[in-house]
């Protein structure tokens, strides 16, 4: 068999919230989910008709994520685009090689890129020419913090919200649902995907900012360490953090950048502290990693819904993360650093070869 398209999906990761900015904030950083697709027939759009889809996976994930493709959430999420479309299943026969470098579970945004790539996914396979806008509607009925999808669809430093949804729309569950649920395609298709769901504008940042992450090697997975958090608020908390998150968004596009003003911008009282308890070592790293103590940090918070420490610094960056992983070494957490840059550029499609034959 001949292949008649040759295309690459790149995605890359993102740190959400970064401090006071819960569900509000994404950052995109240099690390990617990659597909490699090819597709031996041309795409027409067949009733009815499912042709053969080989899935296979490289890197982080490859010893536990399902290579069917009606359960991995890649090509789930493309499936569920397809249907929203009126086309049941991959009308071409493709093989679909994933590598990916995201760490999954840590909170690098590792289901938003997978849900990004699928919507990708399923808008190149299916010729359905959907903008970037459009596809972000798709990702939010899936994953409904748009923090992370946004990030990793648009790049950059990015804030974004949804706009309310009628009551029709709020049964949508999130992404973390969607792997439990194996009827979950038909349920989503089944629904009209509203437009314009979600609203962003991205930010300046500092040329001079990396993000140091620094990645414990166990998991946490987001809807557990969301259903730890409160359903209501004290004023107080919630005033905190707005004052810090106006402030935030600003500093961090400044040069030089101003690490006393930054590193107090980038504390919280929405959702770390209940999430100490999901991570030993959280409370005595963002109490006591500081600009004062470390040259080059800016300031330090949990990424997404952790358990990675997002330590944003200018230099000095193996002294900082040699002290957290010092106090995670503590707790007998083993950990990782990457040091990542802030890409302007988000998930890409790149045709590799196309055969007109
Ligand atoms: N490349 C992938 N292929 C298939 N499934 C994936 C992939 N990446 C992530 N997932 C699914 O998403 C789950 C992790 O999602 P979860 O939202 O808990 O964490 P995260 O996205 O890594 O962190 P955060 O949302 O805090 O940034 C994995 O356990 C897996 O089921
Ligand atoms: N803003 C989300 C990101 C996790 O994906 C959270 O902190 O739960």
């Amino acid at each position: 068999m001949t292949y008649s398209r040759k295309l690459q999906i790149t995605v890359p990761c993102s740190s959400s919230n970064i401090g006071p900015g819960f569900d509000v904030l994404g950052v995109t950083l240099s690390l990617y989910l990659t597909l490699d697709i090819s597709i031996f027939e041309p795409s027409s759009v067949k009733e009815n008709y499912n042709a053969e889809v080989v899935l296979t996976y490289s890197g982080e994930g490859n010893d536990g994520v399902p290579l069917s493709v009606e359960k991995n959430l890649i090509t789930k999420t493309a499936l569920y685009v397809l249907a929203c479309n009126n086309i049941s299943g991959f009308t071409a026969p493709m093989t679909i090689n994933v590598n990916n470098l995201i760490p999954m579970g840590r909170g690098l945004g590792s289901s938003g890129a997978a849900v990004v790539a699928g919507v990708m996914l399923g808008n190149v396979s299916g010729n359905l020419g959907l903008t970037k806008d459009r596809m972000l509607d798709y990702c939010l009925m899936i994953e409904r913090h748009p923090d992370n999808v946004t990030a990793a669809l648009m790049g950059g430093f990015i804030a974004s919200y949804l706009r309310e949804l009628n009551t029709d729309d709020t049964g949508i569950p999130h992404s973390e649902e969607l792997e439990k649920k194996n009827d979950m395609i038909n349920k989503l298709s089944s629904q009209i995907v509203p437009e314009r769901i979600g609203h962003y504008i991205k930010l300046n940042w500092a040329k001079e900012i990396k993000a140091i992450t620094i990645i414990p090697q166990f998991e946490v997975s987001t809807a557990e360490a969301r259903e730890i958090l409160p359903n209501d608020y004290n004023k107080n908390d919630v005033v905190f953090n707005l004052q810090r998150l106006a402030v935030l968004i600003m500093a961090l596009s400044q040069s030089p950048p101003d690490a006393d003003l930054i590193c107090q911008a980038m504390q919280d009282k929405v959702h770390q502290p209940y999430r100490k308890q999901l991570i030993p070592g959280l409370s005595e790293i963002i109490t006591n990693v500081k600009p004062t103590t470390h040259p080059g940090l800016l300031g330090i918070c949990l990424s997404g819904a952790g358990p990675t420490i997002l330590a944003l610094a200018t230099h000095n960056f193996d002294n900082i993360s040699k002290t957290v992983i010092d106090m995670f070494a503590k707790e007998n957490i083993e950990a990782v650093v990457k040091v990542l840059d802030v890409v302007e550029g988000g998930a890409q499609v790149v045709e590799t070869k196309y055969n007109n034959a």
